[in-house]
C-alpha cells in the first residue's frame, strides 16, 4: 500500500508533523506509452519503463524547486464536469504526456484504476507532478461522484489551492456545492474554470450568476469568452486586454495566438473588455486595501494606465484571502483555454509557504508520484506532495509526527495561536490539520468468501480497503455471524466488491443490498434487571434499573445520565463497563436490529455484589437497556436523500411521474438552459437502482445527484410492511 504524504515545513530544524493520505498503487500500465521521458536516469529510476530519454533535467530541479515556485493543487467538480479531460490537457501541454488521453476512449493518465477506465469516471484521487513555466505543480484529480466524497475530502486536506471545474451549460451543480463547502472548511483558495464553453447551451453569464447565487462567492471575471457554444473560439484576457484565439488548424490546441485588442480591429470587444477590466479593478479595490490605495493614489484618473502585474498581484492576495474567486473559461475537449488556466494556477493560487503551515517531517523512503508510476527520491523539501510505503498502522486522515512531545508542542502552539487569532479572523485554523469527515454509510449487504478457508483472506482485504477508505464500514452480524459491508452507495459497494476480486484475487458473494435504517423510541420507559451467576467459586451479582427516554439529537450515540445517588461512589472501571453496556444495547434496536438514535439512558439504581466482574456489569446493563427499549413505543427511521435530477424538458413528465411513485417530495423545479432541474427529497429505499430507471426513462439524457439529508420517521403502514418483510411474513 502506498500513502500520499504531504510535508509541511518552513524551517530545517523542527519536525513537528506530517500529514499522510493513503492512496493505492495499481499496476495499470496503459498510460506509460504516452509518458514523455523527463525523469533523470539513475539507480532508483531505471525501473521506470518509458521514462528514459534525452530530455533529462537535473535531479535537483526535479526534486527541489524553490518553495515559492511550488503549487499543490486539486481539481474538484461535479461528476462529468470535465476534470479528467482538463487534467489530460494540462498534462499534455506541460509536456508530461506525448498525446492527448480521452475519457471516452478510456486511456487517460489519472483514471488509472481499471474500473475508472471502464466506467469513464474518477474513483480514486490520482497525483501527478509536472512543471509549467518554471513552476512545479503537484496536481490531484479527485472524483466527482457522491459515493466518493470522502476521497475528495482527504485530498483537500493536503492542498494549497484548487481549481473548481464547472460545466458552463449547467453552472453550479449539486456535488459542486458539497465539495465547495468542504474546500471552505479547509480554507482552500480556489479559481473557477467554466468548462464546456463549446457545448450547446453553454452560457458564461449563467454559470457566473450561479457561482454568485449558489456558492455565495464573488466571481472575478478574468476572462470573457469569444463566442459561445458552436461559435466558441477563444477568450479575452481581461487583465491584459489581449485576445487568445486557438488555431483552428491545430488539432491539439498547442498553438494559439495572443494579440492585444485594438480599436481598429476589435472596437466592440475592446469596449466590452475595458468595461469588464474597470469593473474588475473596482471589485478588487473593494476587497484589498493595499490595492485600493494604489488605485486611488496613482490611477484613479485612468484605469487603463494600471499595469497588469499590479492587478495580478492584488488578485493573488484576494484569492488567498478567499474573499473572491477568479473565473476563467474554456473547453477542455476542444483544447481551448487550458494554457491560460495553468498560468492562472501559478499566478493566483498560493505557494505552500503562503499557507502558514508549521510542520516538517523526515521519513525513510519517499516516492514521487507520476500517476500510477513512482520514482524513489532521497529527500524532499517543504511544500511538496510525495508518497511513502510500508506504513502498517496509519490510516487515512492520520497525522504522523516525529514524537509525541513534538505533536503536543505543535498542538499547544496551534491552540495558543488559535486563541490569539480567533478574535481576528480565524486565521489560525489553517495551522491545524482538520480531521476527515467520514460520511454515514447508508447501504449495507453481507459478503461471503468462496470458502470458509478464505475468510482470513477476506478479512485481510477488507482491513486494507478500510484503511484506505474509512467511509467503508465492516461489521459482523451477531446473529448470523456473517460479515456485513456498509457503504455510501450502490456504486461504492460494487467497486469494493470488484476490487476485492481484482486486487486480492478473491471471488466473493454479496447478499442483497439493504438500506441502513435506524430506530428510535417515542416514550419514556423504565426497566430493571438482575444478573446472578456463579462461575467457579465466584458469585457475580448485579441489579440495575434504567430509564430510556426520547430526546432530539439526530445521533446514534446515546446520552448517558446517572441518578445522583449512583454517580457519587461509582468507580471508573464500573462506569466504563456500564457505558459500554449501554452503547452496545443501543447499536441493535429491538425492531430491526438497527442503531437506535435520539435516546437518553438514565441509570436510576445499581447494586454490585463485591467481586462481580466488569463484563457481567456490562452484560446486565446492556440486557436491561434492551428490555427498556423493547417496552417502549418504537419507530423506524429511514434515510431521506436529497435528490437533484437534471433532465431535458421533454422528459420532465415521466421523471416526475416516476418520482411520485417513489414517495418523492418535489421542492422545486428550476429551468437551466434547455433543461429542467428537479430538486426534492426521496426515501433511499425507493431510489435504489435509480440510475438504470432514469436512463431508460430519458433515453440516457438525464443525470442525478443524491446525498443523505436526514433520517425521517416512516409512516405506520410502510413501517409494518418493512417489518413484515424483514421477519419473513410477506
Ligand atoms: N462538449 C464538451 N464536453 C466535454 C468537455 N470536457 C469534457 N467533456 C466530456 O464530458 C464527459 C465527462 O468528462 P470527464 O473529463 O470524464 O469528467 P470528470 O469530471 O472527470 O468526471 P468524473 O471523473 O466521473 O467525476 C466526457 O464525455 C467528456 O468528453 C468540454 O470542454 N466540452
Amino acid at each position: 500500500m502506498l500513502s500520499i504524504l504531504r510535508i509541511f515545513a518552513v524551517s530545517h530544524q523542527t519536525i513537528p508533523s506530517v500529514h499522510i493520505n493513503n492512496i493505492c498503487c495499481y499496476k495499470v500500465r496503459a498510460s506509460l506509452k504516452r509518458l514523455k521521458p523527463h525523469v533523470p536516469l539513475g539507480r532508483n529510476y531505471s525501473s521506470l519503463p518509458g521514462l528514459i530519454g534525452n530530455d533529462i533535467k537535473s535531479l535537483h530541479s526535479i526534486i527541489n524547486p524553490p518553495i515559492a515556485k511550488i503549487r499543490n493543487i486539486g481539481i474538484m467538480a461535479h461528476i462529468d464536469a470535465g476534470k479528467t479531460t482538463t487534467t489530460e490537457r494540462i498534462l499534455y501541454y506541460s509536456g508530461y504526456t506525448r498525446s492527448l488521453g480521452d475519457v471516452d476512449d478510456g486511456d487517460t493518465v489519472t483514471d488509472f484504476m481499471a474500473q475508472e477506465r471502464e466506467r469513464g469516471i474518477t474513483i480514486q484521487s490520482a497525483a501527478v507532478t509536472f512543471d509549467w513555466k518554471g513552476y512545479r505543480v503537484n496536481l490531484i484529480d479527485t472524483p466527482g461522484h457522491v459515493d466518493f466524497t470522502l476521497e475528495v475530502e482527504r485530498c483537500l486536506r493536503v492542498l494549497d489551492g484548487a481549481v473548481a471545474i464547472f460545466d458552463a451549460s449547467a453552472g453550479v451543480e449539486a456535488q459542486t456545492l458539497t465539495v465547495w463547502r468542504q474546500a471552505d472548511k479547509h480554507n482552500i483558495p480556489r479559481i473557477c474554470f467554466l468548462n464546456k464553453m463549446d457545448k450547446t447551451g453553454a452560457s458564461f453569464k449563467y454559470a457566473v450568476e450561479s457561482i454568485r447565487e449558489k456558492l455565495k462567492a464573488k466571481p472575478l471575471l478574468l476572462q470573457l469568452p469569444i463566442g459561445e457554444a458552436k461559435t466558441f473560439k477563444g477568450v479575452v484576457d481581461v487583465v491584459t486586454k489581449e485576445k487568445l484565439l486557438w488555431n483552428s488548424n491545430s488539432n491539439d490546441g498547442k498553438d494559439f495566438e495572443r494579440k492585444l485588442l485594438l480599436e481598429m480591429s476589435d472596437p466592440a470587444l475592446l469596449k466590452e473588455t475595458t468595461e469588464a477590466r474597470n469593473a474588475l479593478i473596482e471589485q478588487v479595490a473593494d476587497l484589498d486595501d493595499e490595492f485600493a490605495d494604489l488605485v486611488l493614489e496613482e490611477f484613479s484618473e485612468n484605469f487603463d494606465l494600471l499595469p497588469a502585474e499590479k492587478l495580478q498581484t492584488a488578485i493573488h492576495r484576494v484569492t488567498l484571502a478567499q474573499t473572491a474567486v477568479p473565473v476563467l473559461c474554456g473547453s477542455a475537449l476542444k483544447n481551448k483555454g487550458i494554457q491560460p488556466l495553468l498560468d492562472a494556477v501559478t499566478m493566483y493560487l498560493p505557494s505552500p509557504e503562503e499557507r502558514n503551515y508549521e510542520f516538517l517531517e523526515r521519513i525513510s523512503r519517499l516516492l514521487l508520484p507520476f500517476a500510477d508510476q513512482h520514482v524513489e527520491i532521497p529527500s524532499l523539501t517543504a511544500g511538496n506532495i510525495a508518497l511513502t510505503v510500508g506504513l502498517k498502522h496509519t490510516a487515512t486522515g492520520d497525522t504522523i509526527v516525529s514524537s509525541k512531545s513534538s505533536a503536543l508542542a505543535a498542538a499547544r502552539r496551534a491552540e495558543r495561536e488559535g486563541e490569539k487569532k480567533h478574535r481576528q479572523n480565524k486565521e489560525a485554523e489553517r495551522v491545524l490539520l482538520a480531521g476527515v469527515e467520514i460520511p454515514e454509510p447508508v447501504f449495507f449487504c453481507t459478503i461471503e468468501p468462496p470458502s470458509v478457508s478464505k475468510q482470513p483472506d477476506l478479512e485481510h482485504a477488507l482491513k486494507c480497503l478500510q484503511r484506505e477508505d474509512p467511509s467503508l464500514k465492516v461489521r459482523l452480524d451477531p446473529d448470523s455471524g456473517q460479515t456485513v459491508l456498509c457503504g455510501m452507495g450502490e456504486l461504492h459497494i460494487e467497486i469494493i466488491h470488484d476490487r476485492i476480486k481484482r486486487e486480492y484475487g478473491l471471488e466473493t458473494y454479496l447478499g442483497p443490498l439493504q438500506v441502513a435504517y435506524r430506530e428510535t423510541i417515542l416514550n419514556s420507559v423504565r426497566a430493571t434487571d438482575t444478573l446472578d451467576r456463579t462461575l467457579g467459586d465466584k458469585r457475580h451479582l448485579v441489579t440495575v434499573e434504567v430509564e430510556a427516554r426520547p430526546i432530539e439529537t439526530s445521533s446514534v450515540t446515546p446520552v448517558i445520565e446517572y441518578a445522583e445517588s449512583i454517580s457519587e461512589g461509582l468507580l471508573k472501571v464500573s462506569q466504563e463497563a456500564i457505558e459500554s453496556g449501554i452503547h452496545s444495547a443501543c447499536l441493535q434496536g429491538p425492531l430491526l436490529g438497527s442503531p437506535v438514535q435520539d435516546v437518553a439512558i438514565t441509570l436510576h439504581s445499581l447494586t454490585i455484589h463485591p467481586g462481580t466482574s466488569t463484563t457481567m456489569i456490562s452484560a446486565c446493563v446492556s440486557r436491561c437497556v434492551q428490555k427498556a427499549l423493547k417496552k417502549a413505543d418504537k419507530q423506524v427511521l429511514e434515510p431521506l436523500m436529497s435528490l437533484e435530477v437534471t433532465v431535458a424538458r421533454d422528459y420532465l413528465s415521466p421523471v416526475l411521474a416516476d418520482l411520485a411513485q417513489r414517495r418523492g417530495n418535489i421542492q422545486e423545479i428550476q429551468t437551466r438552459q434547455d433543461n429542467k432541474v428537479v430538486i426534492g427529497f426521496v426515501p433511499l429505499a425507493d431510489i435504489m437502482g435509480y440510475s438504470t430507471v432514469l436512463r431508460t426513462l430519458t433515453s440516457g439524457s438525464a443525470t442525478f445527484a443524491l446525498e443523505l439529508s436526514t433520517y425521517q420517521a416512516m409512516n405506520s403502514q410502510d413501517q409494518n410492511t418493512l417489518l413484515n418483510r424483514r421477519s419473513g411474513l410477506t
